[in-house]
């Protein structure tokens, strides 16, 4: 079969939905602080929306043939996809989105292997599923019909397919055992099917279904061999005999179609869509000719959607010019490998000054999303009419790749000797048995010892001297002694609680990945760089562009002075290696393995200096370490191998009697379990208040046999919780696991919450664990 509507030479498969100027995030919030009403909400985001696919055209897509996406959300893709299909009501939309004081919001959780966070839809075999709100035809027809004198633009919608929503939702509460979302995929699949015959009938050209659960075993592994295969077959059976329906491009993101698991692409290159887009960034090309794929475009993810780095576009042209003949493909189309929903906007937005780590270098170095679109429009012009045609801009790029390669910083050879050097004996400490004597003797403390995460209340004080200190209203001393009473506060707060181990409290971190990468050599930050966390939330991440180590100490004058008013033992708190690359755009120059090593040697250095000051204890929180594990099963050994051997880089140098702590915080331990004994801490805490203590058996079972500090509260929500349950969960624990090796303290650091609801939590956590010691 021929393609009868010829795919786009060139696209993206989606664009940022927050702004330029973070736009949405303010009506967003102007909306939910009632200051403004529906109908401003929804002018804003259609201006948005406007201003978005006419940007995207001014930068060289086409206005006319489906290149442009139109991949918009108000809160959530997969959120609007439940409201798609009626799952979610349309007008319940931020209550899902945000709770209410009836109803608590839906699940958040990583999508993929990114951070950015998704809505988890809740799917029962009664849940309606039917297409019920058509918002993308809306969106479709107001920019190709547009009534405000404007550029007309014939978008692309974009929508989260069917199979992977199913398979990202969980089983509504009530569901009959073994009931699985995906059982309701014919129902689903009728709802898209009607989408897309409005669609059509709108006159859109293309639609695309983003299926990017067909490279992820961590969300596919529970299916029957060939299950996937046939709910991908069967549901796209169904979607292309509708009539009159747009040309369908099935998207796979993050990662390869094909692994150990399965052969993904076979059944999608089977069916009758008309273009597949593969992530060429991640994944890999298909070698050989794959049935199916003659009557296909295949859209090449050449261009990296998931980091900021400037794309090799010799290399990639010589790479989409190979393409056709090795797959047979009906035709070859550049496109991005994800969406860039996570890269900023514009490298243009950013003040380039070498002010405050703006390194002027990077400028050239780098492509956020409107110089991604450039490249997709360079390779594709390059692809159609010759190299030659896009001459310059291939010279430019292999002038600033080479130009990075050679600058001063990026490569380090005393950084690049250490991690060479580095042996076996190095990653090692003394056996446990001897830790723990030693360690018991130097900080005598009760069973059951208290503590906390890390982190108390960013008041709006700290933040509004934080930010008086960054536009220069506030000299480095006053902020100083601004932060210093904040500690001696939280320090005075804790003595009076009763808690055994204290923690300076972080007033001083604006983030905790963000405030190392301003103090190590290696990283930049931008001032602008924003891109969406989930809903209204965005995160400036760091860009580690060099070899990475630490001009000074990082954190120590803040353990000593915390340490100089107590005589309890205070924490040092450190940010994990494997957490600061997940959270930091990472250089794509060598293996992240490597350059985890390198900010492993870091951290090491800064536990000798705290260790110097008198620190007894140290945390090194990772709470990315299961964000990180690849998708593919076959691949995460390798990786939970350099992602332990990283922490331990950087905890083992400190000595027997120094306590090592570290703290993860997310439910799904199941593949890191074994990793999580890895690390060889002397305590982990761990988020386990809403599966009621589910991860302290398990741990047990696999043999875990060090001290662990399963979150006896819930600090995502202000919900204070009585004395009695903390103590309830906490007798959970201590019948689950030798007693002795129990700590007692939050799921996770408390800077989001208030001071009223902390003092009240803690202080029911002090009175259970004194509850539950005397009973032991
Ligand atoms: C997301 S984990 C947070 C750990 C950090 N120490 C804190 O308490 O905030
Ligand atoms: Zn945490």
């Amino acid at each position: 079969m021929p393609i009868a509507t010829p795919f786009p030479g060139g696209t993206i498969l989606g664009y940022p939905r927050i702004g330029r100027r973070r736009e949405l995030k303010r009506a967003l919030e102007a909306r939910w602080a009632g200051r403004t009403t529906d109908a401003e909400l929804e002018a804003a985001s259609r201006a948005l929306r406007l201003a978005t696919v006419r940007r995207l055209v001014a930068l060289g897509l086409d206005p006319a043939d489906g290149s442009v996406p139109s991949s918009f959300s108000p809160y959530d893709q997969v959120l609007d996809a439940a409201v798609l299909l009626g799952a979610v009501p349309a007008a319940d939309y931020f209550v899902a989105a945000r709770g209410d004081g009836a109803r608590p919001p839906l699940e958040m959780t990583k999508w993929f292997d990114t951070n950015y966070h998704y809505l988890v839809p809740e799917i029962g075999p009664d849940t309606p599923l039917t297409f019920a709100d058509d918002a993308p035809v809306r969106w479709f027809a107001e920019a190709a019909r547009p009534d405000d004198g404007g550029q007309a633009v014939v978008t692309r919608p974009v929508v989260v397919g069917p199979v992977t929503f199913l398979l990202l939702a969980k089983a509504a509460a009530g569901a009959p055992v073994g009931f699985r979302p995906l059982d309701r995929l014919d129902d689903a699949v009728a709802a898209y099917a009607d989408l897309l015959a409005a669609l059509g009938a709108a006159g859109a050209p293309w639609v695309q279904l983003d299926e990017p659960a067909l490279v992820a075993d961590t969300v596919t592994g529970h299916l029957a061999p060939g299950a996937l295969a046939e709910a991908v077959t069967r549901a796209y059976a169904t979607l292309t005999a509708v009539p009159g329906r747009p040309a369908i491009l099935v998207a796979a993101p993050y990662g390869d179609l094909r692994g150990a698991s399965g052969d993904h692409l076979a059944p999608l290159a089977a069916s009758d869509v008309e273009a597949i887009a593969v992530d060429l960034v991640r994944g890999s090309a298909p070698t050989g000719l794959v049935p199916g794929l003659e009557s296909k475009a295949l859209v090449a993810g050449l261009v990296d959607g998931h980091n900021v780095w400037r794309a090799d576009l010799a290399a990639r042209l010589a790479q989409a010019a190979r393409l056709q003949a090795a797959t047979g493909t009906g035709a070859v189309a550049v496109g991005t490998s994800t969406s860039l929903l996570h890269v900023p906007h514009d490298v243009e937005d950013e003040t380039w000054d070498g002010a405050a780590g703006r390194d002027p270098r990077l400028r050239d170095w780098l492509a956020f999303a409107d110089q991604k679109v450039a490249e997709v429009v360079t390779l594709a012009r390059g692809l159609a009419h010759g190299p030659g045609a896009v001459a310059e801009q291939i010279a430019a790029a292999s002038a600033a790749l080479a130009d990075r390669a050679a600058a001063a910083g990026v490569v380090v050879p005393a950084v690049r000797e250490r991690v060479a050097r580095l042996g076996e004996a190095d990653v090692a400490r003394a056996p446990y048995r001897e830790r723990a004597a030693a360690q018991a003797a130097r900080l005598s403390l009760p069973p059951l010892p208290t503590t906390t995460i890390g982190s108390f209340p960013q008041t709006p004080e700290i933040r509004a001297a934080r930010a008086a200190w960054a536009r220069g209203a506030l000299d480095d001393a006053a902020y100083e002694a601004a932060m210093r009473a904040e500690v001696a506060r939280v320090v005075a707060l804790q003595e009076e609680l009763g808690l055994d181990v204290l923690v300076h409290g972080e007033p001083e971190r604006n983030d905790m990945v963000q405030h190392f990468a301003e103090r190590l050599d290696g990283f930049a930050v931008t001032a602008g760089g924003w891109v969406q966390s989930y809903g209204s939330r965005c995160v400036r991440p760091p860009i580690l562009w060099g070899d990475v180590s630490r001009p000074a100490p990082l954190t120590v004058a803040w353990t000593r002075y915390a340490q100089s008013l107590t005589a309890k033992p205070v924490k040092g708190m450190l940010t994990g290696p494997v957490t600061i690359l997940a959270w930091s755009f990472v250089r794509d120059d060598q293996p992240l393995g490597d350059t985890a090593a390198q900010v492993a040697l870091a951290l090491r250095d800064e536990v000798a200096d705290l260790e110097a000051a008198g620190a007894a204890v140290v945390q090194v929180d990772e709470p990315a370490l299961r964000e990180l594990l690849p998708l593919r099963r076959e691949d995460q050994r390798a990786y939970l191998d350099w992602a332990v051997r990283a922490f331990r880089l950087a905890t083992a140098g400190a000595a027997p009697d120094t306590q090592v702590h570290t703290h993860l915080c997310y439910s799904e331990f199941g593949e890191v379990i074994d990793a999580i004994d890895g690390l060889d801490a002397d305590v982990t805490s761990l988020e386990a208040a809403r599966s009621r203590m589910e991860i302290v058996p398990q741990l047990r079972d696999a043999g875990y046999g060090r001290g662990i500090g399963p979150g006896v509260y819930d600090i995502h929500s202000p919900r204070v919780p009585s004395a009695g349950e903390v103590t309830e969960l906490l007798r959970l624990a201590v019948r689950a696991i030798e007693p002795a090796l129990v700590w007692v303290n939050p799921d996770c650091g408390l800077k989001t919450r208030g001071y009223a609801e902390t003092t009240e939590s803690l202080r029911h956590l002090v009175a259970a664990a004194r509850a539950v010691r005397a009973s032991l």
